[in-house]
C-alpha cells in the first residue's frame, strides 16, 4: 500500500510517526507534502526514506490512501483541486468538524471518504480514534482506516453523528489531561516537592489510574472509594475538588469543545 500524508504538522506527524513505529507501512512507501516545506523536511529528517512531493495534486494520484491532516478550513480547496484528477485515493480525513457530506461533495461523487478523529497520544501508540465511512467507501476501506488508526491505539467505528462528541472528549482530551497533570504537579511543588519529582508522580498517577479503569472494568467511583479512607487524606482532597467544581469544569469543557466541532463545519 502506498500511503500519502497531506499536512505534516502536529497531528500528521504524530500519526505518521506512530504508523511507522508500528511497522504498518515502510517509509519508502509513504509520500508526504506540506504547504510549509520545513514541516515536510522535519519528518523527512526523522525518516530519510519518506518521499517528499510538492503538493496534494502531485501526491494524490500516486497514493492508495491519503491521510488529510490539514486544518479544517484548508480541506475544501484541497479536495476541490484534486477532484478532477484521473486517479483518486481513499481520503482519510482527521479534520475536526468536517462532515462526510462535505468531504464527499468536495472530492466528487465517486471518491471514497472516511472521517476520523484521532488524538496526539497516537504518536506513542496510545491513541484513541473513532471513524465513520462515507457511503461510497467499502468495508475494506473501513478495514484500512481501522488498521492505520489501530496501529497507533484503540479504534472504534461509530455512526457519524457521534464524531463531534468524540472530538470534544478524546480529540481535545489530551489537552485537558495535560492541564490536570500540570496542576497536580504545581500542587506538589506548592507543598514542597521538587518540580521533577512532582511531575513524575503526577503523570504516573494519571497513567496508573487510567490503566486501572481499563484493566479492572470497575466503575471509577468504586475505584475512587477504595482510595478514600474515612476521615483520611483523600476525602479532604476530594472535598476541595467538589468545592471548586472540577467535575463540572470537565463536563463543560467536553460540551463546549463538541459545540465548537459542530461549528467548524460552517
Ligand atoms: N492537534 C490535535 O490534537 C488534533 C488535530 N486534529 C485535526 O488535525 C488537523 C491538523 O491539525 P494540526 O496537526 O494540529 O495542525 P498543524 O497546523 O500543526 O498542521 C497542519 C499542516 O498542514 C499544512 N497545510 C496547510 N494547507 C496545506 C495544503 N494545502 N497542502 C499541504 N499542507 C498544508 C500546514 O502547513 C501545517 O503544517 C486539523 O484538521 C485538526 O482538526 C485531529 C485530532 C487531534
Ligand atoms: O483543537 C482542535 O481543533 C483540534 C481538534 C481536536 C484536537 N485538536
Amino acid at each position: 500500500m502506498k500511503l500519502g500524508l497531506i499536512g505534516c504538522g502536529k497531528m500528521g506527524s504524530a500519526l505518521l510517526n506512530g504508523v511507522l513505529a508500528a511497522g504498518l507501512v515502510k517509509p519508502e512507501d509513504v509520500l508526504i507534502c506540506d504547504a510549509y516545506a520545513t514541516a515536510a523536511m522535519q519528518l523527512k529528517n526523522r525518516h530519510p526514506s519518506l518521499i517528499v512531493v510538492s503538493d496534494a495534486a502531485e501526491l494524490a494520484p500516486q497514493a492508495d490512501v491519503v491521510i488529510l491532516a490539514v486544518k479544517p478550513k484548508d480541506i475544501r480547496p484541497l479536495l476541490e483541486n484534486c477532484a478532477s484528477l484521473k486517479k483518486s485515493p481513499l481520503w482519510l480525513s482527521i479534520a475536526a468538524g468536517i462532515t462526510l457530506k462535505q468531504l464527499q461533495d468536495w472530492s466528487g461523487p465517486k471518491a471514497r471518504v472516511i472521517r476520523s478523529m484521532p488524538n496526539t497520544p497516537a504518536q506513542i501508540g496510545k491513541g484513541y480514534s473513532a471513524f465513520a465511512k462515507g457511503s461510497t467507501a467499502t468495508d475494506s476501506d473501513a478495514q484500512i482506516a481501522r488498521d492505520l488508526l489501530g496501529a497507533v491505539g484503540l479504534v472504534d467505528e461509530v455512526p457519524e453523528y457521534l464524531l463531534d462528541s468524540i472530538t470534544g472528549l478524546s480529540g481535545s482530551g489530551p489537552a485537558y489531561v495535560f492541564t490536570i497533570i500540570e496542576a497536580l504537579a504545581d500542587g506538589g511543588v506548592l507543598m514542597g516537592l521538587p518540580r521533577d519529582a512532582a511531575l513524575r508522580a503526577a503523570a504516573q498517577t494519571v497513567v496508573g489510574a487510567a490503566q486501572m479503569v481499563i484493566d479492572t472494568a470497575q466503575h471509577p467511583a468504586s475505584l475512587r472509594d477504595a482510595v478514600t479512607s474515612p476521615g483520611g487524606t483523600t476525602i479532604a482532597g476530594l472535598e476541595q475538588l467538589e468545592k471548586h467544581g472540577l467535575r463540572n469544569a470537565l463536563l463543560q469543557a467536553v460540551r463546549k469543545a463538541t459545540e465548537r466541532s459542530r461549528e467548524l463545519a460552517g
